[in-house]
């Protein structure tokens, strides 16, 4: 059976105050764009940073990037204005920042409709306050629209007075959080972002833990990092390899009336082969995304 997965290994955010950024999104190889009208933007930059993503938006010429809009949250002057902006620019989903309940999904889904926005367009929350966290499992099944948990490792670490660490420990609790709500509800779950941009190893640590975590990828804050984070989101030739022997024999075991086989030693049953399937087919829509990119 086919089974399509989107690439999110590397999701970029940009300040919609910054044209330059905006227009090199559109070559830049992240697998999405997060057009930011909250924490990158300043107060007096706000209504002009709405004009410039809904104009770049328009003019169009970001290929098979996915492309998202992250609002003020309604509790500001600016949030109101953002929704209706996003409900119309055409963006594949709207990025709420500072989630914490059902009903705020369910508020901003009902202006977002009232606004025109299509029901393909998808909700995104960032999961970055104690309360969030701790109601995760209500947030993903506040809604259908809602397509992913995005981590805001930075607000969450102030807010738990935690120290950002090589290891992660102050923050294991809230990943593991984030990822069982996600998972249960079928949504994508992005990991926070890596703030010091000087630290490649420390960068390369925090991908390779997203991964082995279950993330789908991670946030970015610069073009520089997001080769390194698609090469360790994205299954390896050998990955890909063992995947297909996987499938390959399951499938001969099957045709023989088993259930189980050993491949390399190792029992395979049907679970291993779901996600030899979810792997190839992740590691073919990378292609076409790549085959498709442009610059
Ligand atoms: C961090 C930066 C301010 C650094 O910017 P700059 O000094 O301009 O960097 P460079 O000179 O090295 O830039 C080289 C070229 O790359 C372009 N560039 C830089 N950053 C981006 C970007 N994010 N997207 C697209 N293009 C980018 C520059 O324009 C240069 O291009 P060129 O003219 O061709 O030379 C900057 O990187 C930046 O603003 N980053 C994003 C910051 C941001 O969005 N922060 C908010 C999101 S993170 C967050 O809020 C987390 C969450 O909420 C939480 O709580 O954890
Ligand atoms: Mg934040």
């Amino acid at each position: 059976m086919a089974m399509t997965v989107r690439p999110r290994r590397s999701v970029l955010y940009m300040p919609g105050s910054n044209a330059r950024a905006l227009e090199k999104g559109r070559s830049l190889p992240a697998d999405g764009l997060i057009l930011d009208l909250e924490d990158a933007v300043t107060p007096d930059a706000k209504a002009a940073a709405r004009d410039t993503i809904a104009r770049a938006l328009a003019d169009g010429g970001y290929g098979g990037r996915e492309l998202v809009v992250r609002t003020n949250g309604l509790n500001t002057p600016w949030g109101f204005e953002d929704l209706r902006m996003a409900a119309a620019c055409g963006a594949d989903a709207v990025l709420l920042p500072k989630v914490e309940s059902a009903d705020a999904v369910r508020q901003a889904e009902a202006l977002l409709r009232a606004s025109g926005s299509p029901g393909s367009q998808r909700i995104w929350c960032m999961m970055e306050t104690p309360l969030g966290i701790l109601n995760a499992r209500e947030i993903a099944a506040a809604s259908p629209a809602v397509g992913a948990l995005v981590l805001g490792t930075s607000d969450l670490a102030k807010d738990l007075h935690a120290a950002h660490t090589a290891q992660r420990l102050p923050m294991i609790t809230s990943l593991g959080l984030c990822l069982l709500a996600a998972r249960a509800y079928g949504l994508a779950v992005l990991d926070g972002v890596h703030l010091d941009l000087n630290d490649d190893e420390g960068f390369a640590a925090s991908c390779r833990q997203g991964r082995e975590l279950g993330f789908d990828g991670k946030t970015l804050i610069h073009p520089k990092t997001i080769a390194a984070c698609n090469a360790a989101f994205a299954p390896s030739a050998e990955d890909i390899a063992h995947a297909h022997r996987i499938i390959a024999a399951h499938a001969e075991a099957a045709a023989a009336g088993k259930g189980v086989v050993l491949v390399d030693g190792k029992l395979v049953e049907n679970l291993h082969v779901e996600n030899a399937r979810r792997l190839v087919a992740l590691a073919d829509a990378i292609a076409v995304l790549e085959g498709g990119a442009e610059g």
